[in-house]
């Protein structure tokens, strides 16, 4: 079967200038995501991965090369046209979490649907429902201060997905939680992408990376190699992180 790319970065480069240094974080990356994966984003930390999250989620300016969403020029866009791209098409997760601490779960998820000018009352509905499927309804009238790391984090997904986006991008979404916790939002991750979602995940967790069909590994701002999963589909668990782990190091 054909994959349809949703995202694609043509020689795409991103400098950071701290004073007179200047930081070469992303060095001439060519890359597809396509629509329906789990793509995994793995490498060493200050290896540029999150800055590569910005950059193909249109969170940041890129500094030289291009970036397509859907056959589209985005890194071309103005501020304001990124901001309604993001609003409306992008998902985000962060690792750390950052839910508005004086609105409730169920104000938190809903906020975007407002800002993208959603109705009110569908808006309300799809947060009640997202509040169920990530079993965090019980909890809708609390502050995120009295919720738990676990429950946070399925409201900051709850949020990402109230505007039914194109592509979620999550960036160490379980580096903050345990681990009972990080499996129910990797199981969560895995159902919505089973469910068609795409989704873009960066991780340095080998057993979170068996979720992928996609694993591309960054280097110093380069792509160090990707692998793909499809054709594992049917190793187990525990012979899938015996071939990430094999790729990964053996690309070090
Ligand atoms: N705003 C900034 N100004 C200057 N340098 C930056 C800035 N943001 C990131 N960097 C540098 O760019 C490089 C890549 O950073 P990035 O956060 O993308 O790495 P990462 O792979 O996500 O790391 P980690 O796994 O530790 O989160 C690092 O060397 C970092 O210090």
């Amino acid at each position: 079967m054909n994959k349809i790319s949703i995202i694609r970065a043509q020689n795409l480069c991103k400098t950071y200038q701290t004073g007179s240094e200047q930081y070469h974080a992303i060095r001439n990356v060519n890359l597809d995501i396509y629509e329906g994966d789990f793509t995994v984003i793995m490498g060493n930390s200050g290896s540029g991965k999150s800055t590569l999250l910005y950059l193909l989620s249109g969170l940041d300016q890129v500094t030289a090369g291009e970036v397509y969403f859907q056959n589209q020029r985005i890194d071309t866009y103005s501020e304001r046209e990124l901001s309604a791209f993001r609003t409306r098409r992008i998902g985000y997760i962060y690792q750390s979490i950052n839910l508005v601490p004086d609105l409730s779960i169920q104000e938190n998820i809903a906020l975007p649907g407002y800002i993208a000018r959603n109705k009110k009352s569908e808006v309300q509905a799809r947060a009640k429902q997202l509040m169920r499927d990530m079993d965090i309804h019980k909890q809708h009238n609390r502050l995120p201060s009295q919720t738990s790391g676990g429950q946070q984090q399925r409201a900051a997904i709850a949020r990402a997905l109230i505007n039914s986006p194109d592509i979620l991008f999550a960036d160490e979404p379980t580096g903050s939680l345990n681990f009972e916790h990080g499996k129910a939002v990797l199981d969560i991750l895995t159902e919505m992408n089973r469910e068609g979602q795409s989704v873009v995940m960066v991780t340095h967790d080998i057993q979170a990376a068996c979720r992928a069909d996609r694993l591309i590994l960054i280097q110093d701002g380069k792509v160090g190699g990707i692998l793909e999963f499809d054709k594992y589909h049917e190793h187990q668990i525990p012979e899938r992180e015996s071939i990430v782990f094999a790729f990964v190091s053996g690309k070090e």
